[in-house]
């Protein structure tokens, strides 16, 4: 079998699908992005697909050196999450021609069911107990929520009370029937992270994600020894290499790389390996859609420490779409309780309509994160 042709198509909300094509009719669908820069991912991929057309999908590992290594630069968002969407499509296509669902290929099941959690609040934290109220009468009782809105290098204490007055007013309404992670979605300085852990500590959050951002890693150890609440993040590295220098420094109880991000399934496999040696659960990050996703789900399916699986169901950036709009098999999907079932069709379990794809990539956005600014007018961490 031989790869013929790679077809990206970007989609609402901000998605991108790719299409691998083989000449005996096989294909896999991945889905390389970086939000926010969904062009530059694809100028990667096509460009990427110099190493692949003519090459045979089944030698998903050496094909995944050659896209890693030959190209001499490597690394970072934009080629990682290229490599990641081919990545998942050469599994799917893997799955396809031998009759199974990628977790089988991997090992197979550790585990019956994956947790999900729902995100509640927006960007800006509000109406948190309403949109949880909404979702614990859909079964849901794990949620995400943002910590802060702009927040300064030094910051003041009503800031502060304000992010933490809503932690406490869910804390308040829902007791302990619920959990929550806290995203400090790297909009916090290392110092203000320090105080907002301390303040957080008596409502026991599930975890705080991005306490600092990922370029000051080296930070997680000490918070960690200032804190008892699990600190995670990971949506901001891609690779084992990046993950390696956070293993060896400590300070992670939970890492969360993105299957769209960090190389796809063959590295995120890797990753939670890693993370299992060092004692850290896994717990991947997926704001995307359906294909990253099921990618999510087969490495959460073989990794013991799997823990919590990010699904974008509803989430605040799916504007124009959502998780299973452009799935035909939407009931594998289906969400019970915040669980779900294994996708057990061959290769990653989705059946996308391509009808819809094509339909909705004549009209698809160059999605932009805002750009918030402090008050003083200088750049603030979104
Ligand atoms: O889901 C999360 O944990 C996030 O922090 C969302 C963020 O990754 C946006 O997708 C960036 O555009
Ligand atoms: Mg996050």
């Amino acid at each position: 079998m031989k790869i013929t042709r790679l077809t990206t198509y970007r989609v609402p909300p901000r998605w991108m699908l790719l299409k691998i094509e083989t000449d005996e009719g096989v294909t896999g669908w991945g889905e390389p992005v970086i939000e926010g820069r969904a062009r530059t991912v694809e100028a990667a991929v096509h460009e990427l697909s110099d190493y692949l057309v003519g090459r045979d999908p089944a030698r998903i590992n050496d094909l995944w050196q050659t896209m890693y290594r030959a190209g001499f630069y490597r690394g970072g968002p934009i080629l990682m999450s290229a490599i990641a969407g081919i990545d998942q499509a050469l599994w799917d296509i893997k799955g396809k021609v031998l009759g199974q669902p990628v977790y089988e290929l991997l090992g197979g099941l550790v585990r019956d069911r994956m947790k999900t959690y729902s995100w509640v609040g927006g960007d800006r934290p509000a109406e948190l107990i309403a949109g949880i109220a909404a979702l614990r009468e859909a079964g849901f009782d794990t949620f995400k929520m943002n910590g802060t809105e702009e927040l300064g290098i030094v910051d003041n204490a009503r800031k502060v009370d304000q992010a933490v007055a809503r932690v406490a007013e869910v804390r308040a309404k829902f007791g302990y029937e619920i959990e929550f992670g806290v995203d400090f979605h790297g909009r916090v300085s290392a110092p203000m992270a320090k105080v907002l852990l301390r303040e957080l500590e008596p409502y026991r959050p599930l975890f705080v994600e991005e306490p600092v951002l990922a370029e000051q890693d080296e930070y997680y150890r000490t918070l960690s020894d200032a804190t008892s609440i699990p600190l995670a993040a990971g949506e901001r590295m891609y690779s084992r290499f990046d993950f390696k220098r956070v293993f060896n420094r400590g300070g992670l109880a939970i890492v969360q790389p993105d299957l769209s991000h960090a190389g796809g399934i063959t590295e995120c496999v890797k990753i939670a390996a890693m993370a299992e040696a060092h004692d850290v659960a896994l717990a991947p990050h997926c704001p995307l859609g359906p294909v990253a996703l099921a990618s999510c789900l087969h490495v959460d399916f073989v990794a013991h420490n799997a823990v919590l699986q990010e699904q974008s169901m509803g989430i605040h950036y799916n504007q124009g779409a959502d998780l299973l709009d452009y799935v035909k098999n939407k009931d594998d999907f289906r969400l019970s309780g915040g669980w779900i079932r294994p996708l057990t069709k061959p290769g990653l379990g989705v059946e996308i309509d391509e009808e819809r794809v094509i339909e909705a990539s004549r009209a698809a956005p160059d999605w932009r994160n805002p750009v918030w600014r402090h008050a003083d007018g200088s750049i603030a961490e979104w």
